[in-house]
């Protein structure tokens, strides 16, 4: 018998009765006590994908043992492209054969593509029912399964059609990311760096020194990493729950990196790639609009040296930063002008304005993003 052990608590700070908290730990996944709360008695439908299952169904089901009222698996794809409408469509008609009521909790046990098209079932089923979530991936622990985001793709652009739904709890094994493979470690670390960049030089000295055991998967630089990680994001999503200021800084990279997503078919490039190459984007736009003497509403100070050590960490952490071969300007600026964050026809990017802090530019000219990807494409 394997023995839990619960290493940190992160409350989300919510109103009307939406907050809830993220355990870390080990082996919580096989420990019924930490399901009971929002398993007991309870209609519940765990969705997952058949290589999570593979590694860690068992153990989740070990832990439930009996004590749901009813209990289904449904297995979607192993793809990004689970995040659309025929997979959404699967998990609706499990839990409508099943006769699955309003009081039912649907289990994410998976990626941020199993969190976002659970969380979006969920959001919608019924019109909405409690969903609890178990991420997986290191990108899932640190970012997607916090803050209540859920979604599906559009091929025009990505995470178009969701809903803000909060989970009723995030329940972080760092088990589950032994069966991890590398490249998947890094894309998650794109998301670990990201907040370095957002809000802290403090956690980007910690990461320049520690990355290396990071991707040996050392459990302790896990816990502390993922443990500040979920506290930088439970912090701005109790600041700003949907979006309407602040959150936004969570997308630097992501403007420039969704147009690489989409534009190479979803999956082609991770994620987390994407907002790699993306984040190194957004680090050449602040320097061109420095260069351009460019008002921004914060004191910008970012320097040449400063992007190196963008490109160099991320390089470390054994992701891409260069621009895909088969993508130009015309490409970038198609699917940017389609931005969820854009104003009345206006591209609005999330920028440094220095290394640590991140700020929302409002005022970014389409010719500004053309000089850069031009010049960085040499
Ligand atoms: N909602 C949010 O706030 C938010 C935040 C960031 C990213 N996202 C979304 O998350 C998605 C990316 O998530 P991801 O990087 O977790 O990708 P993913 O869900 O596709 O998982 C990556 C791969 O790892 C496999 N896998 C998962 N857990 C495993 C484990 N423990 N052992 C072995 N293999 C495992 C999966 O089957 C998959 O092949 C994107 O769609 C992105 O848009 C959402
Ligand atoms: O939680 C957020 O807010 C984020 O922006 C986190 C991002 O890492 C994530 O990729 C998110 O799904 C992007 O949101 P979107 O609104 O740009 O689709
Ligand atoms: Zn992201």
């Amino acid at each position: 018998m394997t023995i839990s052990r619960l290493l940190d608590q992160v409350h989300v700070d919510l109103p009307d009765n939406k907050s809830y908290d993220i355990l870390i730990g080990s082996n919580l996944l096989s420990d019924s006590k930490y399901l009971e709360p929002y398993c007991q008695d309870r209609e519940v439908l765990i969705v997952t994908n058949p290589t999570v299952a593979k590694y860690h169904l068992q153990t989740l089901l070990l832990g439930l043992g009996q004590m749901c009222a009813k209990l289904n698996v449904v297995e979607v794809i192993d793809s990004e492209e689970a995040k659309t409408a025929p997979y959404l469509e699967q998990i609706y008609t499990s839990l409508l054969e099943h006769n699955y009521s309003r009081r039912s909790l649907i289990i994410a046990l998976g990626g941020g593509v199993i969190g976002d098209l659970a969380g979006y079932a969920a959001a919608t089923y019924q019109r909405g029912v409690d969903f609890l979530q178990i991420p997986t991936t290191l990108l899932a622990q640190v970012d997607s399964s916090i803050g209540g985001k859920t979604a599906i793709n559009h091929k025009l652009g990505k995470n178009m059609i969701g809903a803000f739904h909060q989970p009723v709890n995030v329940l972080v094994d760092l088990e589950v990311l032994k069966t991890l493979p590398n490249r998947e470690l890094s894309a998650g670390l794109a998301e670990v760096i990201k907040y370095g960049f957002i809000f802290s030089s403090e956690f980007i000295d910690y990461l320049e020194v520690n990355l290396d055991r990071l991707l040996d998967k050392d459990l302790n630089t896990l816990a502390y990493t993922i443990r500040r990680c979920c506290e930088f994001k439970a912090k701005v999503v109790a600041e700003d729950e949907k979006e309407a200021g602040v959150r936004a800084l969570l997308n630097l990279g992501h403007t420039y990196g969704h147009a690489i997503e989409a534009h190479q078919g979803y999956g082609n490039w991770l994620h987390g790639e994407a907002i790699s190459t993306g984040m190194v984007l957004a680090g050449l736009t602040t320097l061109e609009l420095i260069n351009q003497n460019h008002q921004a509403p914060v004191e910008l100070n970012f320097t040449h040296g400063d992007l190196e050590k963008v490109k160099m960490l991320l390089k470390r952490a054994k992701l891409p930063i260069h621009i895909p071969d088969n993508m130009n300007s015309e490409h970038f600026l198609k699917y940017m002008a389609r931005d969820k964050k854009n104003l009345a026809n206006q591209i609005v990017l999330v920028l440094f304005a220095h290394l640590g802090k991140a700020y929302v530019e409002k005022n970014v000219a389409s010719h500004t993003i053309t000089k850069v990807i031009d010049k960085y494409k040499g």
